[in-house]
């Protein structure tokens, strides 16, 4: 890892309320590739914490972490390709948003609460915290939360996905920004975690903040992969930078073997290949 610097350039070194708690938001996911969803969970995530947090939080950072390639997840590019791919989104679209290659650097799969950690380190240990005012020397730890979908937190309350220990750390101490998306209810997500924080004594529910989509967009890394092997349009679905990335690369023209494997995709893209199909012909 000598190679790794935390990347800081964009952090809010110093708050502009010293009344506030620094907050940190961070998405873990594949991003294979990063969409313009991903992008926005962020501003999603602002919005919220402006509209209900606002006497107690100030957002000062703003982190993707995409998984390494010891992830188990068929059809996924190289994580070279997708850091660079999260970095050119983020330098080209946003003034605040960065990307922390840790995760995608290391030679193991890292859970979510160890990532956490890491860029609470970075960020509480390493940088000593954020600064409360220009004219003090005093720094306050920033909180840290992770951000994602109502897919993510579903995926907490299935047996074997997540450790009880993970998810008390992540839940427990850090927090999550739930972003609703269609398929996955959050209710449903909700009420088995529900259970178990109480069964243990905790408050989990307390520290899950749950976003509405108040302008549905349900674009999926898996619909832009299958659109990129049918030849079909990506223009307006993620950063024009990233187009241009994929095109230089080739990435996502082949099938990949696990992916053939799959049922449902297969239903899926035989209907979309059809419908494609029939619209190209008409
Ligand atoms: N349209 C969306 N609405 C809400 N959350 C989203 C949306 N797209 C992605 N996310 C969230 O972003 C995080 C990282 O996304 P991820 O890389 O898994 O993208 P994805 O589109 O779900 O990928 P894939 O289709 O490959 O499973 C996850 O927590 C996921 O729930
Ligand atoms: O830490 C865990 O135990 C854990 C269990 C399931 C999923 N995750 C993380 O959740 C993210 C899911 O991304 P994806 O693309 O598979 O939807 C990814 O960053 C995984 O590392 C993490």
């Amino acid at each position: 890892m000598s190679n790794y610097s935390f990347p800081a350039a964009r952090l809010q070194r110093t708050l502009t309320d010293p009344s506030k708690t620094p907050l940190v938001v961070v998405a873990c996911g594949s991003f294979s590739p990063i969409t313009h969803m991903h992008l926005r969970m962020f501003e999603m995530a602002v919005d919220h914490v402006r509209q209900n947090m606002s006497d107690v939080y100030e957002v000062v950072g703003g982190y993707m972490s995409p998984v390494s390639d010891y992830y188990n997840k068929a059809g996924l590019a190289s994580a070279a390709h997708r850091v660079r791919m999260c970095e050119l989104a983020c330098e080209q679209t946003s003034d605040w948003l960065m990307v922390d290659p840790w995760e995608a650097m290391q030679s193991s799969y890292q859970p979510t609460a160890k990532v956490l950690d890491h860029i609470n380190h970075e960020i509480n240990t390493v940088l000593g915290g954020i600064r409360t005012s220009p004219t003090s020397d005093e720094h306050r730890p920033a909180r840290v939360m992770l951000l994602g979908g109502s897919d993510l937190l579903q995926t907490m309350s299935q047996p074997g996905v997540w450790s009880k220990e993970d998810l008390d750390h992540i839940l427990g101490l850090y927090g999550i920004f739930v972003i609703e998306r269609s398929g996955s209810a959050v209710s449903d997500a909700l009420d088995p975690l529900r259970e178990w924080g109480d069964e243990r004594g905790r408050d989990w529910v307390g520290n899950i903040h749950i976003v509405r989509q108040l302008i549905a967009n349900d674009i999926s890394s898996t619909r832009i992969r299958q659109f990129l092997r049918w030849g079909m349009s990506v223009h307006y679905l993620l950063p024009n930078v990233v187009i241009e990335y994929l095109r230089e690369h080739g990435l996502y023209r082949e099938e990949a073997p696990k992916e053939k494997e799959k049922g449902k995709e297969r239903a899926d893209s035989s209907s979309a290949a059809a419908a494609a199909a029939a619209t190209s012909s008409s």
